[in-house]
């Protein structure tokens, strides 16, 4: 099932505090998103409404043209996986896993079986004594097999070390590829994790800040490196977001796409012109000071 999304107007309430505010999004395809937001932007708020863990106080979302809240079919098709407390589940990984396959109608065990191998998870062993990144490490794992439509990972990586999350990164694009389906992946891991996404969403102070294809939000700035001096000269004038320096050379991140020009005389000066990063235009974006509006 192709899931399409409409987040349509809502907002969530908690007395007179917008946790989300007139939040309206369209997902449409098996596309893998990025949702990036500072602490508290509401981000946990809007994957736990795309849950139907809760419903909205104003605004409607709707899946394939349906409400989403309460329907217990589209419920079926989404996963939301998100950091549990697991102390109080005694039972072993093996049967946690069949339990919760049990529930998922495109659960897939001979593949939830290869992740357990790949992950090294002791089936064995009771859940609640698995080591805090093993417990990330299961949720993933059924967030994977479940090959659910509509698949959300709530920053559910953050209890897993460097290696596994990049084991992790690889086994979800190769699943992707090989079962397209929507997935959305919270994070603050966002320079680890750009790769993945076809499309960014920002969410700042309960608003969508911008939500565009990762190649074309890359386009909106451009790193320039070279002779500090040289560097210097070329982006006076620009908005610089970002400075580096090593001995003598520079890189200048700008938040100005340049002109043919422009892109002339750095060549001349022998400048390279890199890509903006998304993580570099997010801290910009985002910043207490900045008009918003990134055209
Ligand atoms: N039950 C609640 N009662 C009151 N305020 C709440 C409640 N749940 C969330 N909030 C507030 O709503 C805002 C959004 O919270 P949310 O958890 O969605 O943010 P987040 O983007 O996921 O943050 P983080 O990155 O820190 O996890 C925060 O200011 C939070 O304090």
């Amino acid at each position: 099932m192709t899931a399409n999304i409409l987040v349509d107007q809502v907002s969530v309430k908690y007395k007179k505090f917008h946790a989300l505010d007139q939040v309206s999004l369209k997902l449409d395809g098996e596309k893998i998103y990025g949702l990036i937001g500072r602490n508290g932007a509401g981000k946990t708020t809007l994957l736990s409404l795309l849950a139907s863990f809760a419903e909205p106080d104003e605004g409607t979302i709707k899946v394939n043209g349906q409400p989403l809240f309460e329907n217990a079919e589209l419920m079926q098709q989404v996963t939301f996986v998100y950091e549990k407390d697991f102390k109080e589940e005694s039972e072993k990984v093996k049967t946690y896993l069949k339990a919760a396959g049990e529930y998922k109608p495109d659960f897939d065990t001979e593949y939830a079986m290869e992740l357990v191998e790949i992950f090294n998870l002791p089936l064995n062993k009771p859940v609640h004594k698995l080591s805090k990144g093993m417990q990330s490490v299961l949720n993933a794992v059924i967030g994977l097999a479940s090959r659910s439509p509509i698949t959300i990972f709530d920053e559910a990586y953050s209890g897993m070390d460097a290696p596994t999350r990049e084991i992790f990164y690889q086994q979800l694009l190769e699943d992707h590829a090989r079962h397209p389906r929507t997935m959305i992946l919270s994070t603050h891991l966002v320079s680890e994790m750009d790769y993945l996404f076809e499309e960014a969403i920002i969410l700042h102070k309960g608003k969508v800040l911008l939500h565009e294809p990762v190649d074309v939000v890359l386009e909106k700035g451009a790193s320039v490196t070279g002779a500090a001096d040289l560097v210097d000269d070329f982006v006076e004038g620009m908005n610089q977001i970002h400075t580096q320096k090593l001995g003598g050379t520079k890189s200048v991140m700008v938040i100005d796409p340049l002109t043919e020009e422009q892109l002339a005389r750095a060549s001349q000066k022998e400048l390279e012109i890199g890509p903006v990063s998304l993580q570099d235009l997010f801290i910009h974006l985002t910043k207490e000071d900045v008009q918003h509006g990134t055209k």
